[in-house]
């Protein structure tokens, strides 16, 4: 049986439209509802027929809904949960997918404080954005966190654990603060430095734009990818799991200050040491059969 028959989502982006997508896939049977408050996303998601309904307003969506989805950026989720409040039926449970959760919770928790709240975090992704980039394929074997608070109704948190595991993903469960951290530390930092070595390089006199188009044909090119991710996106992210990057970030840049005193003092033993150990980690990784952390990019228009 479906855990849901009615599933609403809010933002129709990357994220929102993967889920649509899959949810089509796999629950073929659920009628879907769907609001973005840009109307040129609107006006694309019908295009694409990614929903059975695109609304004009929020409200209008989540009128009979059984689930509502709210995959906005972080720091838009009050506002988003506000906007459909008075038009939530009581029995409604309320998920989102934000990539930080503290701040998600607390923002879900004020807006709709009578509602069952799930958080959730698919640790899926790509650098595209909009209804277009959407994947059906984006959750399958990817881990979806469900960060839910301790007097969260457990039926609510199964149901929409079962949710996810019909779109593909396996489920983790873990309280908001140790997920901020652990993502700070796999997803929010490796962002971080990508954004910052590609403007370092463009910021560099002698390496025009051009130049680092040409000459980037290895990992210089892996990280413009991800520095190529959704801006409004990350700075919610990092304006939301502010402490938790923070605490991180002093770690590298501890651990940067040491490699770089490493090379200062030609000591090739300890650069030789750390990058046999992150090698080894890596081999680890490909060996459990990891060894991407993307979908197949072949599959990605279905
Ligand atoms: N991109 C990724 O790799 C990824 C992976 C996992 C989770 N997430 C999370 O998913 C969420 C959405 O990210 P995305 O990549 O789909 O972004 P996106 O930019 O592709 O889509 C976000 C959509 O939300 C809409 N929106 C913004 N404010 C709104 C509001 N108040 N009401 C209704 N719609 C609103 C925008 O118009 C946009 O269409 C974010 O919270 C992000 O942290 C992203
Ligand atoms: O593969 C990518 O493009 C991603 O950045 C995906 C990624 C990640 O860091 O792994 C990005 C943000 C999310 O919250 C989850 C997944």
């Amino acid at each position: 049986m479906l855990p849901f028959q009615r599933v609403t989502i809010i933002g129709l982006g990357l994220i929102g439209s993967s889920i649509a997508r899959a949810v089509r896939r796999h629950m073929p049977t659920v009628r879907l509802s769907g609001y973005d408050a840009d109307p040129d996303v609107r006006e694309a998601a019908r295009a694409l027929d990614l929903c059975d309904d695109v609304t004009d307003q929020p409200g209008t969506a989540v009128i009979d809904a059984d689930l509502v989805i709210l995959c906005v950026p972080v720091g838009a989720v009050g506002a988003a949960a506000a906007a459909l409040a008075e038009d939530l039926p009581a029995e409604a449970i309320v998920t989102d997918v934000g990539s930080s959760k503290s701040g998600v919770a607390r923002a879900l928790a004020d807006a709709l404080p009578r509602h069952a709240v799930v958080p959730a975090h698919p640790v899926a992704g790509t650098e595209q954005s909009g209804p277009a980039a959407g994947i059906a394929t984006l959750f399958h074997q990817r881990w979806c966190i469900l960060t839910p608070a301790a007097m969260t109704p457990p039926v609510a948190v199964a149901r929409v654990a079962a949710f996810w595991e019909g779109l593909g993903a396996e489920i983790a469960t873990m309280d908001a603060e140790r997920h901020d951290l652990v993502l700070a530390v796999t997803s929010h930092l490796p962002h971080l430095i990508a954004y910052t070595i590609v403007g370092t390089a463009s910021d560099m006199e002698r390496v025009t734009s051009g130049e680092v188009i040409k000459y980037s044909a290895g990992g210089f090119r892996d990280f413009t990818r991800i520095a190529a991710s959704d801006p409004i996106m990350w700075r919610d992210v990092f304006l939301a799991n502010r402490d938790a990057v923070l605490d991180v970030l002093d770690r590298f840049s501890a651990d940067l200050a040491g490699l770089r005193a490493a090379i200062e003092r030609g000591d090739g033993d300890t650069l030789q040491a750390l990058f046999t150990r992150t090698r080894a980690i890596r081999r680890g990784i490909v060996e459990q059969g990891q060894d991407d952390a993307r979908p197949d990019f072949g599959r990605r228009h279905d």
